[in-house]
């Protein structure tokens, strides 16, 4: 497992934001995480991205506990994430956009700028190399020396997306890629997350838009009030009466 999340419980103030959920993540697979509003996906996420610790219970990331690691260190795992709002830099050309992902797995540091130049130059050149091959997979290599900011929102998300491919992450964690997408982009996004995972990274991919999901992942968790209550393929979930009713608003009646 690439993955784990076990057993993790977090609340905020009066409201118990995830209560016990567990799940694992197989290498080279897409891991979905659906659930309605509220359901506890953000806040899952954002213990994986490391923007939150848990209150109790574990994140391992080949079998490093993650939970426990600054944020230094775990900037140095090869863990990527794009976010809900594009987050740009809007005067920047595109290339330079998606540079700024892999710059920060570049090695020269400070001291490396004014004592090894040439190092340094290579690096540039590499890191240049790697922002182009992620703007030719998400098929934006024409527009590199374009402005960010001039760009239609498609493809100013697809940017982010390249950004954290330029890490060359081995988990990618993707928070709603599809929201504000119109049916052919989110289309064309599916095909893309695929070839994405063809090329061996591991996909944890939070998202409403239904179609996306089951269409992509291999395998999905469904959360609702915090807790774990479905884990399946696409065609389980799809079935699952416990969805189904969470989905439909229909009062939960467990705790009788
Ligand atoms: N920082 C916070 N402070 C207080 N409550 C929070 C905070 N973050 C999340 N919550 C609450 O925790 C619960 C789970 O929220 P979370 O954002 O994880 O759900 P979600 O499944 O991502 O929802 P959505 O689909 O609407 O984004 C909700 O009741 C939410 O109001």
């Amino acid at each position: 497992m690439i993955l784990s999340i076990d057993a993790i419980s977090k609340s905020f103030g009066g409201v118990q934001a995830l209560d016990g959920v567990t799940f694992d993540v197989s290498e080279g697979t897409i891991f979905g995480l659906i659930g309605p509003n509220g359901a506890g996906k953000t806040t899952t996420f954002n213990m994986i991205s490391g923007m939150l610790r848990p209150d109790s219970g574990e994140v391992r990331f080949g079998g490093k506990r993650l939970d426990k690691l600054s944020p230094d260190r775990r900037a140095g795992l090869s863990i990527a994430r794009t976010f809900q709002h594009v987050q740009l830099m809007p005067g920047e050309t595109v290339i330079e956009n998606v540079m700024a992902g892999a710059h920060l797995r570049g090695r020269s540091g400070m001291m490396g700028a004014v004592l090894r130049l040439p190092r340094q130059r290579r690096e540039e050149l590499a890191i240049r190399q790697l922002a182009t091959e992620a703007l030719t997979l998400v098929g934006l290599a024409k527009l590199a020396s374009r402005e960010a900011g001039e760009l239609a929102y498609g493809q100013q998300r697809l940017i982010e997306l390249a950004r954290a491919l330029a890490m060359q992450p081995k988990l990618l964690l993707l928070d709603e890629p599809a929201a504000g997408l119109n049916d052919a982009e989110t289309e064309a996004l599916g095909v893309l997350i695929r070839r994405i995972r063809e090329t061996g990274v591991t996909i944890l991919l939070v998202e409403h838009a239904m179609t996306l999901v089951m269409g992509v992942s291999d395998r999905i968790a469904v959360l609702d009030f915090g807790r774990k209550i479905a884990e399946g393929s696409p065609d389980e979930i799809r079935r699952d009466q416990d969805v189904i009713a969470a989905y439909l608003g229909v009062p939960d009646d467990d705790d009788a």
